[in-house]
């Protein structure tokens, strides 16, 4: 047999038996496919990518179109594995059931990508370490809920309010031959960058000057209170943690082999990893730093309670928090432990609360009754002085401005999908999967169901009001999830609303505010979260009628 003739052998050989593998693949994925035990109702899988075609932009787009053509549980194929998708709140019973021996507390299914970023065995959320995620939240719970740290979040909000004041003064003097005494602001800007501020210093006492340079950007003149290099510092930084929290979503997401051989995914890819690394350096030398200022400071001055002093000093000597620890949580923590959770707060905290406030601002600027009610209850508690200053012991009062933030948040879904992974093999209304599914919550759909909810598309903070009074409203359980539930929760739950309701009272307290384009529907885009884009209003100091 010549050359020539060997080579042709070889490769028609090489391709039988690549057509045989493929071929057996396919039969191997389909009989898998078609034998599956109590199939649930889904869209029809192609081999290797799975449904994956299907899926464009964001989880939750497409989790709605899910759930109208396929009803409330179905599956899906993401490559070659199975996800579940739940619109119903009985359905999820199981998955937020309160206690240690629920299958749920895993929150994603293995992910290359999230391994390669590092936040699979540190940090709380993405941490599938099941002892070191429940060591660092119980540290994190704790320091975030304690009153000394409630009453601190509303001290920050209230000035860093004032200086953001400041800032809107030069900016309506500056625009006043133009637009008069009105300010027009685009609130989702100045929102995200205010909750930056305020969670940053909060968590390590230091500024981030977010929103001073915010200003300048818009100003003629620049702001003096604080240094240029401190400006490019900030902003570097903000750029840097809006890369880290893309990247969260990019790595989640996008398979390896797309990021190792698609040209665009890979030079993504490599950008977003030295992203990350720059923002974990950054913070691993915030945590030095301080940890050298507590040695440095004197035993009988007192540390400031930031988080980051709370994480660094609990179990040491110079411990200033009160029953962080307990029996089971004796050690001090590491430094990594320190910068996993405080990047925790910053990528949790920020933009979760700046979006739900501009869609607070939204829907109050259509509901002008709803405005009005709010403004009332604000009068029965705060009285005329517009300029009473707002305390921790005022929130629980503010039962109207509660209901405003649930209504909204339902209607808005600011975390439109809650991840979670079963550790056994169970079963949800007799459809069988094994350990290791992903189970993914479609919090939009359970929080506009027409079963749990009447009228669900109409915006009214009443079906709040009277819950617990026996001709009150009734909320089923589990259809309200804007914080998810069971152990997994929301840890950040209060302080968000405490954020919220401080931000609430001292926006409208003072101002009266419009949206500028009423006839504009709200405008949103998803990244993790729903983000608010371009929310433009305009706002008139009260006290300048007066
Ligand atoms: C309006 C504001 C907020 C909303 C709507 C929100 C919503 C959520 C939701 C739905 C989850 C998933 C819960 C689950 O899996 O059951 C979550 C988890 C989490 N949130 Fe928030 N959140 C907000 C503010 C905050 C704040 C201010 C912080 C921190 C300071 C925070 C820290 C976290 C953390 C660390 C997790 C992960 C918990 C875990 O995996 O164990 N959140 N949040």
């Amino acid at each position: 047999m010549s050359f020539i003739d060997a080579i042709k052998v070889l490769l028609w050989n090489i391709t039988g038996y690549t057509l045989a593998l493929i071929t057996f693949y396919l039969a191997y994925f389909y009989f898998q496919y078609f034998s599956r035990y109590r199939p649930l109702p889904g869209p029809f899988p192609f081999p290797i990518v799975g449904n994956r075609l299907q899926y464009r932009g964001h989880p939750a787009t497409w989790a709605k179109r899910l759930q109208e053509e396929y009803g409330d549980i179905c599956e899906i194929y993401m490559g070659n594995e199975r996800q579940i998708w739940i619109s119903r709140a009985d359905l999820v019973e199981k998955i937020f059931r309160p206690s240690l021996n629920n299958n749920y507390l895993i929150r994603i299914t293995p992910r290359e990508g999230l391994d390669e970023i590092d936040v699979t065995t540190k940090g709380i959320t993405f941490n599938r370490k099941f002892d070191s995620w429940m060591f660092n939240r119980r540290f994190f719970n704790q320091a975030i809920s304690s009153l000394n740290f409630m009453k601190q979040n509303i001290i920050w909000t209230r000035n860093l309010f004032e200086e953001m004041e400041d800032y809107w003064r030069e900016l309506r003097i500056q625009s006043e031959n133009t637009s008069g005494r009105e300010l027009v602001l685009n609130i989702s800007e100045w929102m995200i960058r205010f909750t930056t501020d305020v969670i940053f210093v909060m968590t390590t006492n230091k500024r981030a000057y977010s929103f001073a340079n915010y200003f300048n950007q818009l100003s003629n003149t620049r702001t003096k209170q604080h240094s240029e290099i401190e400006m490019v510092e900030s902003e570097n930084l903000i750029k840097n943690i809006h890369s880290w929290l893309y990247a969260l979503q990019f790595f989640m997401d996008t398979p390896s082999l797309w990021r190792e051989f698609i040209p665009s995914y890979k030079k993504r890819s490599e950008y977003l990893k030295s992203e990350v690394d720059r923002l974990n350096n950054t913070f691993m030398e915030l945590v030095k730093q301080r940890r050298k200022e507590i040695e440095m400071t004197p035993e009988d001055d007192q540390l400031t309670p930031d988080m980051l002093t709370m994480l660094l000093t609990v179990n040491t000597p110079r411990d200033i928090t009160v029953k962080l620890a307990d029996e089971h949580h004796t050690r001090p923590l590491s430094d990594e432990e320190v910068c996993g959770n405080i990047l925790e707060v910053i990528s949790a905290g920020v933009d979760t609360t700046a979006n739900t406030f501009c869609f607070i601002v939204y829907h109050l600027g259509h509901y002008p009754g709803v405005k009005e009610q709010m403004l009332q209850e604000f009068n029965s508690i705060f009285g005329d002085d517009l300029d009473r200053p707002i305390e921790y012991e005022d929130l629980n009062k503010l039962i109207y401005c509660d209901a405003i933030i649930k209504e909204v948040s339902r209607l808005m879904s600011i975390v439109p999908v809650i991840f979670r992974m079963s550790m056994k093999a169970d079963e949800i209304v007799r459809h069988n999967f094994p350990a290791g599914t992903q189970i993914n919550v479609n919090t939009q759909a359970i929080h506009m169901h027409p079963s749990h909810w009447k009228d669900p598309e109409k915006f009214d903070p009443s079906r709040f009001l009277n819950q617990g009074v026996p001709s009150g409203n009734r909320i089923t359980k589990n259809s309200l999830l804007i914080f998810g539930g069971g152990l997994r929760m929301c840890p950040g739950k209060n302080l968000a609303m405490t954020e919220l309701k401080t931000l609430m009272v001292l926006l409208y307290r003072k101002y009266d505010v419009e949206l500028v384009n009423m006839n504009e529907p709200i405008k949103y885009h998803y990244s993790i979260v729903k983000h608010c884009d371009d929310l433009m209003i305009r706002i008139k100091d009260k006290r300048e009628k007066q």
